[in-house]
């Protein structure tokens, strides 16, 4: 295995709300002291575990992007590489100031089973665990605060990462043949990518408790009479197109304005009280009196059932 150190620091131009949770974030971690920030460039390493692809398409017309993990021989699990991609996904979805939603899959009839375990088997040391933590829990915390209202497709198994990784969007849809299943505690280990705080936070601590200490597959039905999903795909249908259907809902708006709704629920789950509330106030006066202010005043808009 060719470790290397690079000194490249990325720069990324980072929006109001995300630096202000990220100042947020950092003040916890290096109270705690947690995993190192990944901007050092440790996580270099990462590329040569090579294999597999993250895919983005993007639709300016629409306003979506869909997320595809292309990794089907290994039943889309994600390589060293895939995290690098998926980093560099998340850092172009977040100028992307057309968009209003985001579908994250995986190819075939998977959605992901997690590290892949051929890389995970040669970086056992605390350090490389350490920063691939670290990495992933960034990627994943910035997928989860994007201003786009994402949704997981779930096909066929999320395991572990995979499980994981479900969380850090705002919803998740599943077919009949999907589940869910976190199986770290069954592999000697506990979530690694910030799904164990997502999973509490979303099913409540007892359920939580019960789905990581067991490592049980949780099938759809359950999944949606705990809130943990939102929809059962129909049979039948194509999953991204009905998807992509689904999601229609939230996304009738201009893009400004659905992503400051986003923007004040993370702001709502993530800041304290005045700090949240100082960001609606914020995001209210980026629209008010805006394209589509104007417009919905002008046609009298009524709200009947
Ligand atoms: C820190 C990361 C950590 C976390 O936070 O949770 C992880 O994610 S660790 C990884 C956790 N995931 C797993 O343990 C899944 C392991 N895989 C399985 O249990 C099974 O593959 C399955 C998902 C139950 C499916 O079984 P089945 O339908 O019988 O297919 P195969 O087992 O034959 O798999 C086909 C093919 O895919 C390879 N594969 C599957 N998962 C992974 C993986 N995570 N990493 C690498 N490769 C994977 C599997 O080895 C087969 O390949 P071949 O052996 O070449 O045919």
């Amino acid at each position: 295995m060719a470790l290397f150190c690079s000194s490249i620091i990325k720069r990324v131009v980072v929006p109001k709300l995300t630096r202000k949770l990220v100042g947020c974030h950092l003040h916890t971690c290096a109270s705690r002291h947690a995993a190192a920030p990944p901007d050092d460039g440790s996580h270099l390493w990462l590329s040569s575990f090579g294999g597999g692809a993250v895919d983005l398409t993007k639709d300016d017309v629409s306003g979506l992007a869909v997320l595809t993990l292309n990794n089907p021989e290994r039943l889309n699990a994600v390589t060293g590489n895939m995290m690098l991609q998926l980093a560099d996904i998340v850092n172009d979805l977040k100028e992307w100031k057309g968009g209003k939603a985001l579908i994250v899959h995986g190819k075939g009839h998977t959605f992901c089973t997690g590290a892949d375990l051929n890389m995970v088997r040669n970086m056992l040391d605390s350090k490389h665990g350490r920063e691939m933590c670290a990495f992933m829990h960034k990627t994943l915390t910035e997928l989860h605060r994007l201003p786009l209202i994402s949704v997981t497709a779930i096909d066929g198994p999320a395991i572990g990462g995979g499980a994981e990784l479900c969380t850090a969007t705002d919803f998740r849809v599943m077919t009949e043949q999907a589940h869910i299943r976190f199986v770290q505690a069954l592999l000697g280990i506990v979530p690694g990518w910030g799904g164990g705080t997502r999973l509490t936070r979303l099913v409540g601590r007892t359920r939580a408790l019960d789905l990581l200490s067991s490592g049980r597959a949780i099938s759809p039905e359950e999944a949606v009479e705990m809130g943990l999903a939102n929809w059962m795909i129909p049979t039948g249908h194509d999953v991204v197109e009905a998807t992509t259907d689904w999601v229609q809902k939230y996304t009738k708006g201009k893009p400004e304005v659905v992503r400051a709704v986003k923007n004040v629920v993370v702001a709502g789950a993530e800041m304290s009280l005045e700090e949240s509330l100082a960001e609606e106030a914020e995001q209210f006066v980026n629209v008010w009196g805006g394209p589509a202010h104007q417009e919905a005043m002008l046609r009298n808009a009524r709200h009947k059932k």
